[in-house]
């Protein structure tokens, strides 16, 4: 059987991934991560593996034994089967090929890792444990043919799309699309093994499964959009150990799974002389066709009133500063400088004549403040004391059953720079972007919304390292992208930090590495999301220009300006600024997880002063 298998997965998967290198995407393709030499493109060409993009030391595969145990559970049941109802029967049949296609892909994965010194991604992440259809299919289930169907149709067809209906709509197509492949790809497996004409209830199967997606996804942001709804406790999130095994069921054992048994009996009867005794797919099963037509409605009503959030730990620390004056048009003397590298702009002596008072250290404010007759200890002090620091804030929701403050960790600082920095700053930030307009900054550094994206999207600067809130469109997933390089963080920014952890807002042990400016424009909102646990906790944003709403929360509430892919775990957005917005928001970056050509800044490695008054 296991000759079988592997011609399946080259069959199929091979010519995927060859058809996608010729597009230089994909696995194959010159941005794969690390390299590939020779045999490890062979090896990734071959075989149902995915090379592991950040070494980790949680392996997500089940341990060999405690499937074989299960197996050895299931297969005597086999014996029995005359006595056991077809549906039961199916649903071990289920059991036994999820565990045969997962220790089979897990064995090839720990052979080609061995023999090529690479670490490979399992492929199953726990679907027991999925939350709904979305997480099924998207994060859980054979998760190397997943990025390869991405590729392979998700992105291109949204792209179109989105062209096509816009942004918003986009993603449905998409996602009918690549389950259509899905499907289709299946189909072709099941005819190479049974030799069959196809039926074309694979891929029907799989269309069902993909309008299903499309209806939980559009009804989340549906519901999340009318935010009262949530806090009805029959919307409420039932706990992991109710919604898992529904939305299992839902996925494998609901009556229109069984359309995928007579290719999975064929496949798997034949080869390992089982005669299960399942009944053959009825093309005609009147049963089945109800099912497809009811099952997305009932699915989605099912998902969220067993939608269960993720009890992830809220630890951001917001600075909101006083609001300083309307920017000033005047550029200042960085903008005659002419590199293209941020670093050479921007890093400027203090004694130079780009210097600004929060360029310098204390030492240095002391000097120029003795002219006026203030002592630098008192200066210091004074400013030091007027900062207002509120921390007690408590929002309590039920997550995973149990009730938690999602304000865990929140702090709000004011008055940590003032009217004059406030200003220097907001002026620093406007002459990247015009460097970044005029194409002088590195590719991943700036980032400007999409033409149709106006009033929902926002710039972006980011430094020290690029980050995805979400899929790119090289594919590569959320967090740090570790193969890109963008702009190192600069001088003022680094003087920004010393001062908070100087001045007690950061603590010293977590003190950032990268940050993201975000410049928006009347409108312009961010959609909800949780930074990605590639940064760790603290996080810390500092906010000019215009006050504005941020909301927190396990379940936001969301305006249609806001309604984000993927954000089925909301915890903070920024619904549409009344007037033009600039924030800062500074990340230290997982050790494991940092940029393959960072090098750590000197000046942030030693450990800043405290100040104790
Ligand atoms: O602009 C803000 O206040 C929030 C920014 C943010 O959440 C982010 O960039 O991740
Ligand atoms: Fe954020």
């Amino acid at each position: 059987m296991e000759g079988e298998i592997r011609n399946f997965m080259t069959v199929s998967l091979t010519n995927l991934k060859l058809l996608l290198l010729a597009f230089d995407k994909g696995p194959l393709s010159s941005h794969s991560v690390p390299p590939l030499n020779f045999i490890r493109f062979m090896a990734v060409a071959c075989f149902p593996i995915k090379i592991q993009q950040n070494s980790t030391k949680n392996n997500n595969g089940y341990s060999a034994s405690r499937f074989l145990l299960i197996l050895a559970v299931v297969v005597p049941i086999y014996m029995y089967k005359e006595n056991l109802h077809q549906n039961v029967m199916l649903s071990l049949y289920c059991i036994y090929v999820y565990i045969i296609l997962d220790l089979y892909l897990d064995m090839v994965r720990h052979l080609v890792q061995f023999l090529i010194g690479v670490e490979l991604a399992p492929q199953f992440n726990k679907p027991h444990l999925s939350t709904s259809l979305q997480d099924f299919w998207g994060r859980r289930w054979n998760v190397m043919v997943s990025d390869i169907l991405r590729w392979a149709a998700y992105n291109p067809v949204r792209s179109i799309s989105s062209r096509l209906i816009g942004e918003n709509l986009a993603k449905y197509p998409a996602i009918l699309a690549t389950f259509f492949l899905s499907g289709l790809m299946h189909e072709l497996q099941f005819y190479y093994y049974g030799r069959e004409k196809p039926r074309w209830d694979v891929t029907c199967f799989f269309l069902l499964h993909g309008l299903c997606v499309d209806v939980e996804i559009a009804l989340k942001g549906n519901f999340n959009a009318k935010g009262e709804r949530q806090r009805r406790w029959w919307l409420q999130p039932l706990p992991r150990l109710v919604a898992a095994p529904l939305v299992v069921v839902f996925a494998c054992g609901g009556d229109s799974f069984m359309a995928v048994y007579p290719g999975a009996v064929t496949v798997f009867d034949k080869p390992t002389g089982m005669d299960l005794g399942v009944r053959r797919y009825a093309r005609n099963d009147i049963l089945r066709d109800v099912c497809c037509l009811i099952a997305p409605p009932i699915y989605s009503f099912l998902y969220k009133l067993f939608e269960v959030e993720h009890a992830d730990q809220l630890q951001l620390i917001h600075i909101q500063v006083d609001p300083s004056d309307t920017p000033s048009d005047h550029i200042g003397d960085l903008e005659d400088t002419n590199t293209s590298q941020l670093s050479n702009k921007w890093d400027v002596e203090p004694s130079s004549s780009h210097s600004n008072e929060i360029n310098q250290e204390p030492n240095t404010l002391r000097r120029r403040r003795n002219t006026t007759a203030q002592s630098d200890e008192e200066e210091e002090w004074i400013r030091y004391s007027q900062i207002d620091r509120k921390k007690e804030f408590c929002h309590l929701e039920r997550i995973d059953g149990r009730v938690q403050n999602v304000l865990q960790g929140l702090e709000l600082h004011t008055s940590v720079f003032n009217d004059e920095e406030q200003k220097k700053i907001v002026e620093y930030v406007y002459s990247i972007q015009r460097t970044g307009q005029n194409g002088q900054l590195r590719e991943r550094t700036y980032s400007e919304p999409r033409k149709w994206m106006r009033g929902k999207g926002r710039v972006t600067i980011q430094l020290g390292c690029c980050h995805n809130y979400a899929v790119d469109r090289n594919g590569n997933p959320p967090g740090i992208v570790r193969e890109e390089e963008v702009d190192p963080l600069p001088l003022l920014f680094k003087q920004m930090i010393k001062r908070m952890v100087r001045w007690h807002v950061l603590p010293p042990t977590c003190i950032p590495n990268s940050c993201v400016v975000n410049i928006y424009d009347e409108g312009d909102c961010i959609p909800p999301h949780i930074d990605h646990h590639d940064f760790l906790r603290p996080i810390c944003t500092v906010s000019f220009l215009t006050e504005c709403n941020i909301l927190l929360g396990s379940n936001l509430k969301v305006t249609d300006l806001c309604l984000f892919y993927g954000a089925n775990i909301a915890k903070h957005c920024v619904p549409a600024v009344p007037a033009k917005r600039i924030s800062i928001t500074f990340r230290k970056m997982d050790d494991s997880k940092l940029p393959y050509k960072f090098s750590p800044d000197p000046e942030l490695m030693v450990m800043p002063t405290v100040y104790s008054p």
